[in-house]
């Protein structure tokens, strides 16, 4: 999957990640309308109505980027209906051509990494049948318990070439609560990013591996030393637009291959239609003010990498 990532960002020319995180507060009225005089003001209308947003926006930008990735948590606090809308869009997405990266964030003692594995990347077996359950292409991962919940994950990448990314450095305002703090003279972002590039030396693609890093978009300084420290890792950024980070500062998230990053926007794109700038779209044409901001942000990033 990584080599699939790295050759869908070249030949688009777009190292572009959209975030499917739908809100119920994003999805314009006449779509909470349908989704509601079906359902009901129920948990599975609400479910509908985040998947007919996705499914309109997805439409509108499938042919323009690489890779979506949808944040699990919109979805789940609508319970099982949510979780039936997150799905059906990551079907969809795969169905479209797209990378899969479920934004999950997990990470437990090895024998519960295995199972959240299993669940997300991997197979399930149920007596003679075997299912891959979620079936992402990639899913994001938390490294604080260590190698051994990170080693489950690596066994089923191997084992289905899919990728992971891990968090490295994050792109929110406490982040360097603990991520910055400094051990033996150097801080626990960097002795993550080193744990990164040795378990990716294990699983790797054609040039870059399957283990990535999540190293947000709001802190440049720092993604120029992880980039030296993990420089066969896909880095993912979040944090672009919504959470104030610049193209202008991304530039030395890239190796000079100009790969190796791929910059995420979830609210920047799929709450484009609130923006005036594109306010000319209306709310009806959502999808088409998705797809103008996504051709946007391409262009800025273009800028970015030189
Ligand atoms: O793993 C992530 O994707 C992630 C890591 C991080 O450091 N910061 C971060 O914002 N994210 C996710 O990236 C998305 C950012 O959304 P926007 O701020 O709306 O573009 C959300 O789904 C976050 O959960």
């Amino acid at each position: 999957m990584i080599n699939k990532l790295m050759k869908q960002i070249e030949k688009l020319d777009a190292p572009v990640v959209v975030g499917l995180d739908p809100m119920l507060s994003y999805v314009p009225e006449q779509v909470q309308k349908a989704a509601f005089s079906e359902y009901g003001e129920t948990l599975e209308g609400a479910g509908e109505a985040i998947w007919q947003y996705n499914k309109t926006i997805v439409d509108n930008i499938y042919d323009l980027i690489p890779a979506v990735k949808p944040q699990i948590a919109m979805y789940e606090q609508f319970g099982i209906p949510g979780m039936i809308a997150y799905q059906k869009t990551v079907d969809y997405c795969r169905e479209k051509g797209l990378v899969v990266i479920g934004d999950v964030k997990r990470g437990d003692i090895g024998s519960t990494s295995a199972a959240y594995a299993a669940g997300h990347l991997g197979r399930v077996t149920v007596g003679a049948n075997t299912f891959s359950a979620f079936n992402e292409d990639f899913a994001t991962v938390n490294p604080y318990l260590g190698s051994d919940g990170i080693k489950p994950f690596l066994e089923v990448c191997k084992a289905e070439k899919k990728g992971i990314f891990i968090l490295v450095k994050t792109s929110n305002p406490s982040s360097g609560e603990f991520q910055d703090r400094l051990i033996d003279g150097r801080p626990l972002y960097e002795w993550v990013g080193e744990k990164v590039a040795e378990w990716g030396e294990e699983v790797m693609g054609d040039t870059y591996s399957y283990v990535g890093a999540v190293v947000g978009a709001t802190y440049p300084e720092m993604g120029k030393v992880l980039r030296k420290v993990m420089p066969k890792a896909c880095i993912l950024v979040p944090g672009y637009g919504a959470q104030g980070g610049k193209a202008k500062d991304l530039a030395p998230y890239f190796n000079e291959d100009g790969l190796g990053a791929i910059v995420n926007s979830s609210r920047g794109i799929i709450c484009a239609y609130k923006q005036e700038k594109y306010a000319k779209f209306g709310v009806e044409a959502f999808g088409e003010a998705s797809r103008q901001a996504v051709i946007d942000m391409i262009e800025d990033l273009k800028s970015a990498r030189g």
